[in-house]
């Protein structure tokens, strides 16, 4: 595969080549480079590439390329999972649309429904929405997809997933079968999930690209085995220790998230949580806190582990070790994104070890050990951090209004013991304040797995099949689900994931 495509050579129009040239592509990606003439062509493809691999132009691109603008319909529309991920993907397709004029419309819940009529009303050419909302306005007869002729699936495995696959299947139901392309995008595609997939589409093209192993080469894996209790002071070191400009801290479940954003600022680091009991105006303030660098630690459920891009984030932390190692994929894939590298710590208490294999067998990657840092290395690396802002002052030389108090310290004490003061102030000593975290059970192991671990808040029907879906400690074992009419009542156990 020639890995130097350039945009210019996948047949795209003038109007379409230089919205994308203005975002800053110069080369297509192999994904990009694939499955752009596949789907031009109209066939249905089943995209599999790393993360931040540029999967969204993949699909994005010769979507665009097929809107009549002349049209006043749905012409197609993209699926994902979570609401902030809908945001993003319609972004990025407004983006690579604005040389044509497409009009792309997010529609997802927790968003005014009344407005979004409004808007539906203004003929967008696509749609980027989540299942729940997207329902909802079919309904209520809101959003017509008669017209539709293109649907894709970002983030395909999640999507059918037991979860959505139901509302996936509604939303499929209602758009004409003739003439369909189905376009299936993901970092991760397990066996029996592609083979649900193939179900919806016809000869459908597999592209994967080639790689040795699922996650990106150039992000650092390494793991900490660490007893639950020490979990929060090793993570506060770590970050003290590595410094991310940006970092993610995922956690398992949506009250451990909350405990931990909150022993983080006790602690005295600036950190808020994303989870899917939050309103939406807070999830999406929140986000835009953490884009803007006005947040330095993000902690997360995994409603923040697929697809979001978020330029700066070097490094990622599983403070809980994820539940299935696609998970772990896409959680790690928020860093080292378009070529970026990134660092990522996997906590694992001993009894998770096994957990650990199962993860590095899939990702075909092994995680390299590293001891839990000391309080001593973690002072050591504040006051590294201490020294090198010095650094960066002193050669900013704009330090004139302080030179005549510097003077006067240095008459009264010798240079060496002046300057240690400075960094004894600066430096940011190991903080023991206490914190409150309510300790996790290991995840079980295979033979004692129980069916509803740690009874959580999912709540109603109502709200799952909306997008707030919980990814919480509830989040079940998801085993893939046939579709509709093939489903047989006690026909064997489907065949679930690993773990
Ligand atoms: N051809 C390209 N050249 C340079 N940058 C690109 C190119 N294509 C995409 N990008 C950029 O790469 C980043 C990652 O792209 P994208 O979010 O589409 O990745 P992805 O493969 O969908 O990842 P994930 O599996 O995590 O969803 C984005 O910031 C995007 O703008
Ligand atoms: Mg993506």
């Amino acid at each position: 595969m020639n890995t130097l495509t350039k945009f210019e050579d996948l047949g795209i129009s003038q109007a379409t080549l230089k919205a994308v040239l203005r975002m800053g592509f110069e080369e297509a990606t192999p994904i990009q480079a694939e499955t752009i003439p596949l789907s031009l062509a109209n066939k249905d493809v089943i995209g599999q590439a790393q993360t931040g691999t540029g999967k969204t132009a993949a699909f994005g691109i010769p979507l665009v390329e097929k809107i009549d603008i002349k049209q006043e319909a749905i012409q197609g529309i993209i699926i994902a999972p979570t609401r902030e991920l809908a945001i993003q993907v319609s972004e990025e397709l407004y983006k690579i649309g604005a040389g044509k004029r497409v009009r792309v419309l997010p529609i997802y819940g927790g968003q005014d429904i009344g407005r979004q009529i409004r808007s539906l009303k203004k003929a967008p050419h696509i749609i980027v929405g989540t299942p729940g909302r997207i329902l909802d306005h079919i309904n209520r007869k809101t959003m017509r997809l008669d017209q539709i002729q293109t649907v894709i699936l970002d983030e395909a495995d999640e999507m059918l997933n037991m979860g959505f696959i139901e509302d996936i299947e509604s939303i499929l139901a209602g758009v004409p079968e003739e003439g369909r392309q189905t376009l299936l995008f993901s970092a991760t595609m397990p066996g029996p999930i592609q083979r649900i997939a193939e179900k919806f589409m016809k000869d459908p093209q597999i592209v994967r690209v080639k790689t040795k192993e699922m996650t990106v080469p150039s992000i650092e894996q390494y793991y900490v085995e660490v007893q639950e209790k020490n979990k929060f002071d090793v993570l506060t070191r770590l970050l003290d220790i590595q410094s991310p400009e940006l970092a993610i801290v995922f956690g398992r479940t949506k009250r451990r998230v909350d405990e931990l954003s909150e022993a983080l600022n006790l602690r005295g680091y600036t950190a808020e949580g994303i989870h899917g009991d939050l309103s939406q105006a807070k999830r999406l303030s929140v986000l835009r806190k953490f884009k803007e660098g006005n947040i330095d630690v993000l902690v997360a459920t995994d409603v923040a582990a697929r697809g979001l891009d978020i330029s700066g984030v070097t490094h990622v932390y599983n403070f809980d070790i994820p539940q299935d190692p696609e998970s772990y994929v896409h959680r790690i894939g928020r860093t080292g994104r378009a070529g970026k590298t990134g660092v990522a710590m996997t906590f694992i208490t001993p009894r998770e070890k096994p957990y650990l294999f199962v993860v590095e067998k899939t990702t075909k990657r092994k995680m390299e050990r590293m001891k839990p840092p000391t309080l001593d290395e973690a002072l050591e690396g504040q006051q590294r951090a201490v020294v090198d802002k010095i650094q960066q002052t002193i050669e900013s030389n704009n330090l004139h209004y302080y030179k005549n108090a510097a003077e006067e310290l240095l008459e009264a004490n010798d240079a060496s013991t002046v300057v240690a003061a400075v960094l004894k102030m600066l430096t940011k000593e190991p903080d023991t304040t206490p914190v409150k975290l309510t300790e996790e059970a290991p995840l079980p192991s295979k033979k004692e797995r129980r069916p509803h671990d740690r009874g959580g808040d999912r709540g109603g029907d109502r709200r799952r099949r909306d997008d707030s879906r919980n990814y919480n400690s509830d989040r079940r074992k998801k085993a893939p689900v046939k579709p509709r009419g093939e489903r047989k009542t006690g026909g064997g156990k489907p065949k679930s994931k690993t773990y």
